[in-house]
């Protein structure tokens, strides 16, 4: 039997004798690329922090003392150390283990949200807690990764941190020197300063050395550390610089060697008050495909052979689409700037990247940066792009607002993944922008429903001159082109029918809402199917046309409140068009973990549903259907 095998809790990893940890992490490392090849997820985050949760469950008593991992997608490890080894082929499967920490399946998880930079003001908020209630033994414990390090909220925190020599805290820098791609930024260079230069060595072996000999943190240590070792001052660069914030600071500790790694912990957890455990680790490390990744060190592949690293084929992808355009456009126009906050690949910006290097900023984990960074930069006279994950542009919403709404910036912010993406859970279906960027005046939202409109909107978006402007596409495959019949106003009618159902398609909902259109015929409904294209503001050509039917149904992949389907039947009420409007979208709820199609068919939003739900709400309001069999579905 294995050592993994045996480990139900904590406490069993702390019976272990410390000559049986390599094979205990030989044995993680084989489950992470086993399990991971089968299902996909963040392999290589999870290599990379093998020896680390190791230490951290053998040195605290979770969940006494809390142990909060920041993005939370690291957590595989510590997943696997509190009894849930034997789970993990069913890792963001549907019913099946989180790729995030879930309260819900154990009591040794504490933060659920995936977004970055969060866990320091999380621990800031429960050390303050324990110390007002008086636990005293308790420490608190946050994981961050150097890429969560570039998000402002992990500053806030810092700053709020520094000044309390009382909070039973212990902040452990992950930093592996990469977020997807190299870390940016002022920080990061300090952090990799430690890596650059040739005594990087020199550095760990003396930390290490006198990691045992004197007071470890605060000024004694520093001085030592000057005293003895003033060549290596530089190498120590992010001491100075956590030292100057007034923070204590244990390392630079090789996040690989077991020992030293549990030394440093035990050494911070001794000293009482908040501590940065800065520990130097490889994202991928132990799986060469992921160690030689060059793009992202396997951060989150799909399915792959575990022997050779290979992924399964993807898809031509929305992302492709926008990919492709976005490096078209910026051939037309020099004005054109992109920007990342640090998902260059997954938002599809390395091919403009690479044509345009000059034109391309990644600034870290800091959506609120970015958004108003690119006012400044449309102030400038430029016209930027900013491509964002819609679940995260939620961070920037305010910038959105009043940094660029309110001075009429021309900024495009492209939003991918927007919809249910599912294999993430929650916190990143994109269920919320077309909500939230209602209440913003003088902001236009596109929602294309295939590769074509994408390229036409995006190439409209980045023309409007007077204001800022959403593109949202969904995860995953891109749909086959849908050509319109015919126009209303500016939108495309995709279907003509009798003045029945007005079937308002939003975005990527036009196929379904099409299926749903054949489906009705057949029961001797019939839908007229229009895509708006622009879906703020809407074009009032959808007035009239509303008046005519007698009920109009809104489809969007995004939540139900305060959606499309609320903005038109907002308007309809405001030119006292009196007609039923529907809308159907995402349960205002958060949603568990599943795949994409199976959490929109969980939802309803298919075809068959819709025709379902239509047609029972068309006999309910028109009785004469009720005698009519044929309207029964
Ligand atoms: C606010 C926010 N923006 C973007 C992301 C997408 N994202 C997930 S993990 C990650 C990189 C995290 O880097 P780091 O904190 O260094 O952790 P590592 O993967 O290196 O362990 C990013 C950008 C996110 N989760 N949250
Ligand atoms: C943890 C995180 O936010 C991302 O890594 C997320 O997993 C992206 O997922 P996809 O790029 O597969 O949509
Ligand atoms: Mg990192």
């Amino acid at each position: 039997m294995g050592i993994l095998e045996t480990v139900k809790s904590p406490q069993d990893v702390r019976r272990l004798d410390a000559g049986e940890l390599p094979r205990l992490a030989a044995e993680i490392r084989d489950l992470l690329v086993s399990s991971v090849a089968k299902t996909g997820g963040h392999l290589g985050p999870n290599l990379g922090v093998v020896e680390l949760t190791i230490a951290l469950h053998r040195v605290f008593e979770s969940p006494r003392d809390p142990i909060l991992f920041d993005t939370g997608h690291q957590a595989y490890v510590h997943k696997m150390l509190t009894g849930r080894a034997g789970d993990f082929g069913t890792l963001r499967q549907e019913g099946g283990l989180s790729g995030y920490p879930s309260q819900a399946e154990s009591e040794h998880d504490v933060i659920e949200n995936s977004h970055a930079s969060t866990a320091l003001s999380y621990a800031d908020g429960l050390a303050k807690a324990i110390t007002l209630r008086g636990e005293t033994g308790r420490t608190v414990v946050a994981v961050i990764g150097d890429g969560a390090l570039t998000g402002g909220m992990a500053w806030e925190a810092l700053n709020n941190i520094a000044g309390r020599k009382d909070l039973p805290l212990i902040i452990v820098v992950n930093d592996n020197g990469r977020s997807y791609s190299p870390t940016i930024g002022g920080l990061a260079s300090h952090l990799s300063s430690l890596r650059m230069t040739q005594k990087y060595e020199d550095a760990l072996e003396f930390v290490k050395e006198n990691l045992a000999k004197v007071p470890v943190v605060g000024a004694p240590f520093y001085d030592a550390l000057h005293g003895v070792k003033k060549g290596i001052k530089d190498i120590l660069a992010p001491q100075v610089m956590f030292e100057d914030l007034g923070l204590k600071y244990v390392g630079p500790i090789d996040g690989h060697d077991q020992e030293a790694v549990e030394a440093a912990l035990r050494k911070a957890r001794a000293f009482g008050g908040p501590v940065i455990v800065h520990v130097l680790t490889h994202k991928g490390h132990g799986y060469s495909p992921a160690e030689n990744h060059d793009e992202d060190c396997f951060h989150g592949p799909g399915p792959f052979d575990p022997i050779t690293g290979e992924e399964r084929p993807k898809p031509h992808s929305w992302t492709n689409v926008f990919s492709e355009e976005i490096v078209r456009l910026g051939a037309q126009r020099r004005d054109i700037v992109a920007i990342t906050a640090a998902m260059l690949y997954p938002v599809g910006l390395a091919e403009f990247a690479e044509a345009y290097p000059d034109r391309i900023y990644d600034v870290g984990i800091a959506e609120q940066h970015a958004l108003t960074s690119a006012a400044g930069l449309a102030l400038g006279g430029l016209r930027p792009v900013v491509a964002l994950y819609a679940t995260f542009l939620n961070r920037a919403f305010d910038q959105l607002l009043m940094d660029v709404a309110l001075h009429r910036l021309p900024v495009v912010v492209t939003l991918d993944r927007s919809g249910v993406t599912g294999d993430d859970g929650a916190s990143h279906n994109g269920m919320w922008d077309l909500s939230i960027l209602q209440v913003i005046p003088g902001l236009s939202i596109a929602a294309p429903r295939d590769a074509r409109r994408l390229r036409e909107l995006l190439g409209e978006a980045v023309a409007i001159d007077d204001g800022p402007s959403v593109v949202r596409y969904p995860k995953g495959a891109v749909a086959g082109d849908i050509e319109a019949v015919g126009k209303l106003g500016t939108m495309d009618v995709l279907r003509s029918g009798e003045p029945d159902v007005l079937l308002v398609a939003a975005g990527s909902m036009a196929e379904i809402c099409l299926d749903a259109a054949a489906l009705l015929d057949a029961q001797g409904i019939s839908a007229t199917v229009v895509d708006p294209r622009w879906v703020k503001p809407l074009d009032e050509a959808l007035i009239p046309a509303a008046a005519e039917h007698k009920l109009v149904v809104v489809v969007e992949d995004n939540g139900r409140v305060g959606g499309v389907g609320d903005a038109v039947a907002r308007m309809l009420r405001d030119a006292d068009v009196d007609v039923p409007v529907r809308t159907y979208g995402i349960p205002q709820r958060f949603l568990d973990h599943a795949k994409r199609p199976k959490i929109l068919a969980e939802i309803g939003l298919t075809g068959q549903d819709l025709a379902r739900e239509i047609t029972e709400t068309v006999a309910r309001r028109s009785p004469a259907l009720e005698d009519d069999p044929a309207g029964q579905v």
